[in-house]
């Protein structure tokens, strides 16, 4: 499948001469919900900056649908709608005229049926004659997408989307966007809340000091890289794991009050926990309760990141 978004060999090197982003390829398949997880100052921004062309790459290539982002700069521009992190639109405006106006910055004649609908989808529909300035901090958020859907992109990128906004918004933002991929939308997002990763994406990817290090499916990285552990609370304690078990991957807690089982995620250890309870049965060894816990997309972050840091 062609990718929308090609990015390859990118490199930005700040004036400063930090180096931002190494070397970064990039592919994004067209309709997908694509993820990009990595700590604070990664280049996450950075990057998307560039693909939007707001910052300038130092070398690399990138394509938007086919168009070069800087050769073919208005073209690329067209194809994608940015929601920043932050609102810089005039707060004495209308939500009605700021949405228009930003339609009309990419060329293209009034469509008002389509910008009502877009105000009707973010529930901004009966704010459309008032000021930004009056607006609370959720509905300039969804003043935000508005405006970056104002051009009917076909790539839509959202920087920390949900950062700071309540429950219920959230919940309305994954709403949206799960409606906008319906109708073949790519939507590209950065997030610190990896739950938020979890429940969106299609893909994931990880960027750590300027290098994507990873990108997968999000099922199979839970699978591949995360972990299932089963902890067996003892009625009695135990001074060791009994010899019997020590061909399996078991380890006592510190307080000996509890075996802990863990296996990686692809076979979940389903056989081998069989195994483990029939031999905990034969030695007379009495549990009180079973708890099992599959490692989280956050679980799987925090040791990639760890392990090259
Ligand atoms: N204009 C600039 N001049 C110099 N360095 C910059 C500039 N903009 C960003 N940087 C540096 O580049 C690095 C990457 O920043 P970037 O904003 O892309 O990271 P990020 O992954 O988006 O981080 P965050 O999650 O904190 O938003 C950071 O170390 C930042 O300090």
């Amino acid at each position: 499948m062609q990718s929308i978004v090609s990015v390859s060999g990118l490199s930005k090197v700040y004036a400063s001469g930090f180096h931002a982003l190494k070397a970064v390829d990039l592919e994004i398949r067209r309709g997908e919900i694509f993820a990009l997880l990595g700590p604070n100052g990664a280049g996450k921004t950075t990057l998307i900056g560039i693909i939007c062309g707001l910052v300038q790459p130092t070398s690399g290539k990138v394509l938007a649908d086919g168009h070069d982002i800087i050769s073919d700069y208005r073209a690329a521009r067209s194809k994608i709608g940015l929601v920043p992190q932050e609102l810089s639109t005039d707060m004495f405006e209308t939500v009605w005229n700021t949405v228009s106006f930003s339609r009309g910055l990419f060329g293209k004649s009034p469509a008002p049926a389509h910008i009502e609908r877009v105000l009707r989808d973010l529930s901004l529909w009966d704010k459309k004659d008032n000021k930004i300035a009056t607006l609370s901090g959720g509905m300039k958020r969804r003043v935000l997408i508005a405006k970056a859907l104002s051009h009917e992109p076909d790539i839509l990128f959202l920087d920390e989307p949900t950062a700071g906004v309540d429950v219920e918004l959230r919940r309305d933002m994954w709403e949206l966007m799960r409606r906008l991929r319906e109708t073949g939308v790519t939507i590209i997002l950065t997030t610190h809340y990896i739950e938020e990763a979890e429940e969106m994406a299609d893909r994931i990817g990880v960027i750590n000091k300027g290098e994507i290090i990873l990108v997968d499916d999000k099922v199979s990285l839970l699978n591949k890289l995360g972990k299932a552990q089963l902890t067996i609370e003892l009625k009695t304690p135990l001074a060791q794991v009994p010899p019997e078990l020590s061909d399996l991957p078991v380890e006592l807690s510190a307080d000996g009050a509890a075996l802990v089982y863990t296996t990686n995620g692809q076979d979940g250890g389903q056989g081998n926990i069989a195994e483990l309870l029939r031999r905990l049965g034969a030695l007379g060894v009495d549990f009180k309760n079973l708890e099992t816990r599959r490692s989280s997309l956050e679980d799987i972050f925090i040791d990639l990141v760890r392990a090259r840091s």
